[in-house]
């Protein structure tokens, strides 16, 4: 049987170069060759004003399914920074910040606040053939720390997790950030469904 094919729909290049590398292998468990083959289509889908990370994955997904010829399964992904200090923000509207803003400010943004937590959470979208919805969740807890790093891929270099051994996710190298990255995790999640499924 060929491999089933799978559709991302991602606009971001650092984003599909990550998930490409994370889905080449399989789940930790399982060493089989990878049962599918991915296709990515390059769109810049609708995101909606939500807190609910879950709700805008899907809502992003829906659209994606209108993309591909029915049957075909197709997924997305959506990832959010949330600050201790600010009850979850700026979350999903990051990337506007990041485009406004800026890292320099927005690391200035928390400068009046002693708590520097903030959680990484990636929310994947999958519309299985059936066109049927799941979703899958990584999240990774750090602090946000004046830019370290190659500034190439959003707020790789502000973000510093709490396992990374005082290093910021632009001062890893891509194995060692996917290990314990909000996406890797939840692609870890994603990775045991398609095989399993
Ligand atoms: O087409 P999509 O997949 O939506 O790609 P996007 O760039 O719009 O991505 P998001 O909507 O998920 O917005 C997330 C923002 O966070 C950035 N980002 C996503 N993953 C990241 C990571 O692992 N490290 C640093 N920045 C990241 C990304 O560049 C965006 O500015
Ligand atoms: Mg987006």
């Amino acid at each position: 049987m060929p491999p089933k094919r799978i559709t991302f729909i991602t606009g971001n290049e650092n984003k599909l170069k990550e998930v490409k590398m994370i889905l080449s292998t399989g789940p930790s468990t399982e060493k089989d060759e990878t049962p599918f083959e991915l296709v990515n289509l390059p769109l810049d889908l609708d995101e909606i004003q939500e807190i609910d990370l879950e709700a805008i994955a899907i809502h992003k997904c829906k659209q994606a399914a209108q993309k591909v010829d029915k049957g075909n399964a197709v997924f997305v992904e959506d990832t959010a920074l949330r600050f201790d200090a600010f009850n979850g923000l700026p979350g999903a509207y990051i990337k506007w910040f990041l485009k406004s803003l800026g890292l320099e400010k927005i690391v200035k943004m928390l400068e009046p606040y002693e708590n520097k937590g903030a959680q990484a959470v990636t929310t994947i979208a999958y519309a299985d053939e059936n066109g049927e919805f799941h979703t899958f969740q990584g999240i990774t807890e750090g602090i946000i720390v004046d830019s370290r790093g190659p500034t190439d891929f959003g707020w790789d270099s502000i973000f510093q997790p709490l396992e990374s051994g005082g290093k910021t996710y632009a001062e890893m190298n891509k194995t060692n950030k996917n290990l314990i990255s909000h996406r890797g995790r939840a692609f870890e999640k994603f990775k045991s469904h398609l095989y399993n499924n």
